[in-house]
């Protein structure tokens, strides 16, 4: 890189960033330096700090993180019902920052569906399981008004329900169904208008781990079946174990990651479930690293940093102490102690 770049070197920078493909431009959910601020008597609260997302189509997966690190405050950007403050955010070619009330009607009904803890926000007291689901088909115009029209949504309704095993409710109001047969019904209303995304925020919040397991099969059938991308919130850690992927929100950003993959043993075929933790390097180069890590090593404010050929040292800021060698005879000094 010239220190002196002439106007030649900048026109060709510029051409070349034109030419480089936008920040999750294949993803179907985009959040790119997401920023929300809370002002509540006149206090500012900080719940999104740049938060950085992406979401494949196809996946299931899972945010977790304690309470307050902003997990509902994304999901409420991303269900369409709340703007952030800075940032971008784009669902299924959806600009979220862009929308008017009109097109924000159309993006709730037709592109996200969503499932939330309490079981009274979902389903409509007064309607039966079937009639719940066919509802915002009927609010979409699926097939219009005629009889046929109704028999159309009542069959697809009936179909949903048997996917999530509680056809035998759909005659039932909420009140007469259990929790878990409640939210399974939920889902069936979420996935009426065939969305691209379901959003869930602590969909297992007030069951029990048993039937909080069977929900989580009917996510994942949702997602098998449907191919319906499916994005949960969470703070239940037990949840990272039902998804193959997992994000923890640290204080209004993505920090880490786990991944979940597959591996069958060759000679027994046996097959076992290999899981990798990730930190997450934003586009500025910022790299959050796990607390339980940091403390562990007495890192603080400052560490020391070198470039290796195939990864990067990170060490504490030790710079008054000796060149150490650790039991292996690998140096454990900081970068600038060696020889
Ligand atoms: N409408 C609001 N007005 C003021 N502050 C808010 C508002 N909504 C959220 N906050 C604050 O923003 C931060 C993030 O809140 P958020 O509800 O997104 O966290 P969360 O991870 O979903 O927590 P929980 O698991 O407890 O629901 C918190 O400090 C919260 O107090």
């Amino acid at each position: 890189m010239t220190s002196n770049p002439t106007l030649a070197d900048l026109a060709g920078r510029v051409a070349a960033d034109r030419g480089r493909p936008a920040f999750g431009h294949d993803a179907l959910i985009t959040c790119d330096r997401l920023v929300r601020v809370f002002t509540a008597d006149g206090v500012e609260v900080q719940a999104l700090q740049g938060l950085d997302l992406l979401v494949r189509e196809g996946e299931l997966m899972a945010l977790v993180g304690a309470s307050g690190s902003g997990k509902s405050t994304l999901m409420n950007i991303l269900a369409g019902l709340d703007t952030p403050t800075a940032g971008a955010a784009r669902v299924a070619g959806r600009d979220l920052l862009a929308m008017n009330a009109r097109d924000r009607l159309a993006y709730r009904r037709e592109v996200v569906g969503f499932v939330w803890q309490q079981t009274s926000r979902n389903l409509l007291p007064y309607l039966t399981s079937a009639q719940n689901v066919a509802l915002p088909m009927q609010l979409a115009g699926f097939r219009g008004r005629s009889r046929g029209a109704r028999r159309a949504r009542a069959e697809r309704a009936l179909e949903l329900l048997e996917l999530l095993e509680v056809a035998d409710c759909r005659d039932r109001f909420p009140h007469q169904m259990s929790g878990g047969q409640q939210q399974r019904a939920a889902i069936a209303v979420a996935l009426a208008n065939d969305p691209s995304v379901l959003l869930a925020d602590e969909p297992t919040g007030e069951l029990d781990s048993h039937t909080a397991e069977q929900i989580f099969a009917a996510f994942r059938a949702a997602n098998e079946r449907l191919g319906t991308t499916v994005v949960i919130v969470t703070h239940d850690q037990a949840v990272a174990s039902e998804v193959r992927r997992t994000v923890a929100i640290r204080d209004g950003r993505t920090s880490t990651e786990v991944l979940r993959r597959s591996e069958v043993d060759a000679t027994t075929g046996h097959e076992t479930v290999v899981a990798r933790e990730y930190a997450m390097l934003d586009r500025a180069g910022r790299l959050q690293l796990p607390a339980e890590y940091t403390r562990a090593l007495g890192m603080r404010d400052r560490v020391a940093l070198e470039l290796e050929p195939d990864h990067i040292g990170v060490w504490p800021d030790d710079s008054g102490r000796d060149r150490t060698e650790d039991a292996d005879g690998r140096d454990r000094t900081g970068p600038g102690k060696r020889s």
